[in-house]
C-alpha cells in the first residue's frame, strides 16, 4: 500500500450497518450466579494448561507504559518515542491526562451498573439476536461444545450515527442511552487523536491512517463478569487479539482482571484509577508489516467482587482497503500480510470463536513461514 493509500473519499456504498453469520445462545451468567453462587457449571470449566497460570517472576512486576495524552496531542516529540517504545514493546499502554471528565466516566459506570441489576426480564428485551452481534448476550459462540467465557455482555454500533440499531439501546435506566452518548464522543476525540500519533510513528503525515479508515466505526462492548467462588477455574474471556484498529478500555478502578501476555507470561494490568488502557488491534499489525503487533489478552474473573469493562472498537469501514505500507517493507521485513478489505477480515474474525490471534492468520503470507 502506497503512502497515499488514505486519499479515499468517504463513499455513501455502505449504507446498512454490517451483518453477521449466527452465533450460538448461551446462559445468562450472572443469572446463572445469581441462582446458585457456589456452583461453577461444567460448561465453564477449563483445563490447567488453558488457564496457563501466571508465574510472578520478579521482573513481571513490571507494568504496561503509562503515556501522558495531552503531551501526545501537543505534538511532544519524546511522549511520541514512548508512544513507539510502548507500542513495538507491548502493544498495551495506560493513558493519563486523557482530557475526559472524571464525572462522565462515573456516571457512566453507575448508570450501567444499574442497568445490569435490572432483572433478566427487563435485560432480555435487549436480547442479541442469532443473527447479530449487537444487544445484551454473548457473542464468539459457535459450538455447543464450545467453553464458555464468564461473562455477559451488551454491544452497541455507536459511530456512525446512521448505523445505529435503536432497539437495543436499552431504555432504562432513563440515562444510560444520553450517557453512552457523551462518553463514547468523548472516546471518539480521544481515539481519533491516538490514531493521527500512530500515523506519525509510522512515519506518515498525521492524516493518513484515520484516511485509509474511510470513516472510523465505533462499537461499545460493555463486559459484565460477576463473581466466581472458583476463579481459578474459568476464564472471563479467552484470550484473544482484538480485530480492531486500536481499543480503548476502561476498567473498574477496584478490581484487576484483564492481563496482557508478554515475554510468555500473563502479566495483569493494575488499574490506575481515571486511566484509560489502550491497545493495538490487527489493522495496525497489518498496516505497519508486523513492526507493532496486536497483543493476546484475557480478562481473568474474581471471587468476591464482580468486574464490569467498557470497551470502544475503533475500526474501519467495511470498503477500507488493508495491506502493509510500502515503507515497512524491504530485504530485512519481507511482505507478512496480503491485502484484504476490512469487511472481509471482520467477519472473518467475528464469525468465529475468540482463539488467541489465529485471525490474523487469514491475512499472513505462508510463504514468510508463519
Ligand atoms: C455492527 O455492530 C458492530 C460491528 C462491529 C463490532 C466490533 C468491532 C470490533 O473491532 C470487535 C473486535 O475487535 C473484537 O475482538 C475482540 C470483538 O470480539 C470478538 C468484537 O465483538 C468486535 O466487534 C461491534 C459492533
Ligand atoms: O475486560 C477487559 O478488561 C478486556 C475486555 C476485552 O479485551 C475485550 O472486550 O475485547
Ligand atoms: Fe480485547
Amino acid at each position: 500500500m502506497s503512502l497515499n493509500g488514505g486519499d479515499v473519499v468517504v463513499s455513501t456504498q455502505m449504507e446498512e450497518a454490517p451483518t453477521f453469520a449466527p452465533c450460538l445462545p448461551v446462559p445468562n451468567i450472572q443469572e446463572t450466579v445469581r441462582k446458585n453462587p457456589l456452583k461453577v457449571p461444567e460448561r465453564y470449566v477449563r483445563s490447567e494448561e488453558e488457564i496457563e497460570k501466571v508465574l510472578y517472576m520478579p521482573h513481571f512486576s513490571s507494568q504496561v507504559p503509562v503515556i501522558d495524552f495531552g503531551l501526545l496531542s501537543h505534538g511532544n516529540k519524546n511522549e511520541l518515542l514512548k508512544l513507539d517504545i510502548a507500542c513495538k514493546e507491548w502493544g498495551f499502554f495506560q493513558i493519563v491526562n486523557h482530557g475526559m471528565e472524571i464525572d462522565l466516566m462515573q456516571r457512566l459506570k453507575d448508570v450501567v451498573a444499574e442497568f445490569f441489576d435490572l432483572s433478566i426480564e427487563e435485560k432480555d428485551k435487549y436480547a442479541m439476536p442469532p443473527d447479530d452481534i449487537q444487544g445484551y448476550g454473548h457473542t464468539s459462540v459457535v459450538s455447543e461444545k464450545q467453553i464458555l467465557d464468564w461473562c455477559d455482555q451488551l454491544i452497541l454500533l455507536v459511530y456512525p450515527t446512521r448505523f445505529r440499531k435503536p432497539q437495543f439501546w436499552p431504555e432504562t435506566p432513563e440515562k444510560l442511552k444520553d450517557t453512552i452518548e457523551a462518553y463514547s464522543s468523548e472516546i471518539k476525540r480521544v481515539g481519533e487523536e491516538l490514531i493521527n500519533s500512530l500515523s506519525l510513528i509510522f512515519g506518515l503525515e498525521e492524516h493518513v491512517l484515520l484516511g485509509l479508515h474511510k470513516e472510523v466505526l465505533q462499537g461499545l462492548r460493555v463486559n459484565y463478569y460477576p463473581p466466581c467462588n472458583t476463579p481459578e477455574q474459568v476464564i472471563g474471556l479467552t484470550l484473544h487479539s482484538d480485530a480492531s484498529t486500536v481499543t480503548i478500555v476502561m476498567q473498574d478502578d477496584d478490581v484487576t482482571g484483564l492481563e496482557v501476555r508478554y515475554k510468555g507470561n500473563w502479566v495483569p494490568i493494575n488499574p490506575i484509577p481515571n486511566a484509560l488502557v489502550v491497545n493495538l488491534g490487527d489493522v495496525i499489525e497489518v498496516l505497519s508489516n508486523g513492526k507493532y503487533k496486536s497483543v493476546e489478552h484475557r480478562a481473568m474473573t474474581n471471587k468476591n467482587k464482580r468486574r464490569t469493562s467498557f470497551v470502544s472498537f475503533l475500526f474501519p469501514r467495511d470498503d477500507a482497503e488493508l495491506g502493509p505500507f510500502d515503507h515497512m517493507i524491504d530485504d530485512q521485513n519481507p511482505k507478512m500480510y496480503k491485502e484484504i478489505t476490512y469487511g472481509e477480515y471482520l467477519r472473518h474474525t467475528l464469525n468465529r470463536k475468540l482463539e488467541g490471534k489465529t485471525q490474523t492468520d487469514a491475512t499472513k503470507i505462508k510463504e514468510c513461514g508463519i
